[in-house]
């Protein structure tokens, strides 16, 4: 079986599927740092030296590489299932369960805001507000992608550990 968590940058999925992975023995991968170990190279300095054109052909490249592993939770970056046919890929695995982690703007802005410059989309914008703005468009554009996910954990005013908790719950 595998598991894709979904989400906005900054929803958990890098923390909730290491923890979900933890619980079930699972093999745990981030799509992220799978592209950093092997480009050998950050994810912002791929943009920065390459662009973000680039860095979606290599992320589609390397996420088709982990589909079909077995007992894995991958963690997706915040863009995969919005480009090429990542969405779709991943509803027609076999064995896999989608999970979208959904949380709301403010949310979002607080966990990012002291985190933005590992995130080459957002680390650029200076202010709260900025940071805010931009979410709020980029979510809209995003939401209909993400909303096709088999499962939906809402994680507003949850600690990691209940959302995880939730999200055992909601599949056991
Ligand atoms: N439910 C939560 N409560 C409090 N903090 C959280 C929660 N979920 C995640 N965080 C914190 O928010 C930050 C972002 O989480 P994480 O890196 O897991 O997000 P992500 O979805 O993997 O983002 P990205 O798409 O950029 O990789 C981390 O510092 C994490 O500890
Ligand atoms: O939301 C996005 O488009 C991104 C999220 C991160 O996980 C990284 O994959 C990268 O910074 C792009
Ligand atoms: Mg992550």
């Amino acid at each position: 079986m595998m598991f894709f968590l979904v989400g906005y940058m900054g929803s958990g999925k890098s923390v909730i599927g290491n923890k979900l992975a933890e619980i079930l023995k699972y093999d745990f991968i981030d799509l992220d740092e799978y592209i950093v170990q092997k480009e050998g190279i950050t994810i912002k300095k791929i943009f920065d030296k390459k662009g973000e054109i680039y860095f979606r052909k290599i992320e589609n490249l390397y996420f088709k590489e982990l589909i079909g592993s077995k007992n894995t939770v991958v963690s997706l970056g915040g863009g995969t299932p919005c480009y090429g046919n990542n969405m779709n890929l991943i509803l027609e695995s076999e064995n896999s369960l989608s999970i979208y982690l959904k949380a709301s703007i403010g949310t979002l802005v607080d966990r990012l805001y002291e985190e933005k410059s590992k995130r080459p989309l957002i680390a650029h914008l200076e202010s709260k507000s900025q940071l805010t703005e931009f979410i709020g468009k980029h979510i809209f554009e995003r939401a209909p992608f993400y909303e096709q996910s088999s499962l939906i954990i809402k994680t507003d005013g949850l600690m990691v550990k209940e959302v995880v908790d939730k999200l055992v719950l909601k599949l056991f």
